[in-house]
């Protein structure tokens, strides 16, 4: 199977050709990018050492046809005019945001501009799914955030046990936003400090939140998410909580729900961290009620570019393709 990656380049291009030189089925064809086309890709990724001297291609539909699968890891706005000049037989994934909402007032709202329209969606762990992935010929992949809010939260929610009005805090490595130069995340603005941004409702994966729990829940779930920046290169530790509506036992009801995915694990001894899941595709996370809020809190660790954005591009290819889902990809860590 021959596939081809759009923004090469950058983060989410490098840790998707990271996963695809491991997987068995996958032979890499083209590779494109902006600025940077007609550079050596190793220039960009010197972890790659295999494609080290593949020279990195323009962005363009001709540059991206003939492949079997185009993973689309380009800005905000990018993808939907490539995407929509590949033939229906091309399997198209999109890392980027264009495909993922479904209201066209959430769209216009936080995007703006024409909307592409919505694909299916490229978490197989929430609720009818993975049926969605099977066999499609177009994928969106979540934004990070949402990944881990979502997962966090969908157990509950599903079983009626919390109010539908949720907190979300979300710790973020700075790869998250993307490798393009930008003056707040020069190492002197970001070492030694912790910073809160898009706080107040303002972030734009607010509504993809909403739109995955309000599936879920079968009603309108109110999201109030702060996303916080930290001093490390990747991963996502995000503290969700919800006022409970009963007693319940959350601990089973959290194993239960994830007991057969292969990804989300459910801790019993400890706490998520995010370096436990470095490189990994896993999710780990775990739910408890604190007594005396009456709430329901509940911790999960990611790395943002693994399951947050090229893994879950990685599974859901192989979902829609009938491979195993866990092909080519790990639930082991790097650490320390
Ligand atoms: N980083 C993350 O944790 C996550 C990222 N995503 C999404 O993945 C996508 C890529 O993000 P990320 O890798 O972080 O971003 P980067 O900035 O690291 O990479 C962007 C890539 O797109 C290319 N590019 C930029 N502008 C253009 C253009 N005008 N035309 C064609 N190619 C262009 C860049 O090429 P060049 O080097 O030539 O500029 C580079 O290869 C985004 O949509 C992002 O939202 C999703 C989830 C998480
Ligand atoms: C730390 C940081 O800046 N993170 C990014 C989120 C990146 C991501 O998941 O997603 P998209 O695909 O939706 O861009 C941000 O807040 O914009």
């Amino acid at each position: 199977m021959r596939i081809a990656v759009g923004g090469a380049s950058g983060y989410a291009g490098g840790e998707l050709l990271r996963l695809l030189l491991g997987h068995p089925d996958v032979e890499i064809g083209a590779l494109t990018a902006g600025g940077n086309a007609g550079t050596p890709l190793g220039r960009h990724q010197p972890h790659l050492l295999p494609l080290a001297d593949r020279v990195l291609a323009d962005t363009t539909t001709e540059n991206l046809a003939g492949h079997d699968v185009v993973f689309l890891a380009l800005p905000h706005g990018h993808s939907a005019a490539v995407a929509k000049e590949l033939g229906p037989d091309t399997l198209v994934i999109d890392c980027g945001a264009d495909h993922r909402l479904v209201d066209q007032d959430d769209w216009n709202r936080w995007y703006g501009g024409e909307h592409a329209g919505t694909w299916p969606y490229g978490l197989p762990e929430l609720p009818g799914n993975r049926e969605k992935l099977t066999g499609t010929k177009r994928i969106a992949v979540p934004g990070c955030y949402p990944t881990g809010a979502s997962l966090a939260l969908a157990p509950a929610l599903l079983a009626g046990i919390v109010e539908p009005d949720v907190v979300v805090t979300s710790v973020s490595g700075t790869s998250g936003a993307g490798k393009s130069l930008k003056p707040h995340l020069l190492g002197s603005e970001v070492m030694g400090s912790a910073s809160a941004y898009g706080v107040g409702g303002t972030h734009r994966h607010t509504p993809e939140i909403a739109q995955n729990l309000g599936r879920v829940a079968g009603t309108t779930v109110t999201v109030s998410f702060t996303p916080v920046l930290a001093p490390m290169p990747r991963g996502i530790l995000t503290t969700a909580s919800a006022r409970l509506t009963e007693d319940s036992d959350v601990e089973e009801i959290y194993r239960e729900a994830y007991a057969d995915e292969p990804f989300v694990h459910v801790l019993e001894d400890s706490w998520p961290a995010t370096a436990a899941t470095l490189g990994s595709n896993a999710v780990q996370l775990r739910a408890t009620v604190d007594r005396d809020a009456h709430r329901l809190v509940v911790v999960a660790a990611l790395d943002n570019l693994t399951k947050g954005t090229a893994g879950a591009a990685v599974q859901s290819m192989n979902i829609a393709l009938g491979l195993p889902e866990t092909t080519g990809l790990t639930t082991v860590g790097v650490a320390p």
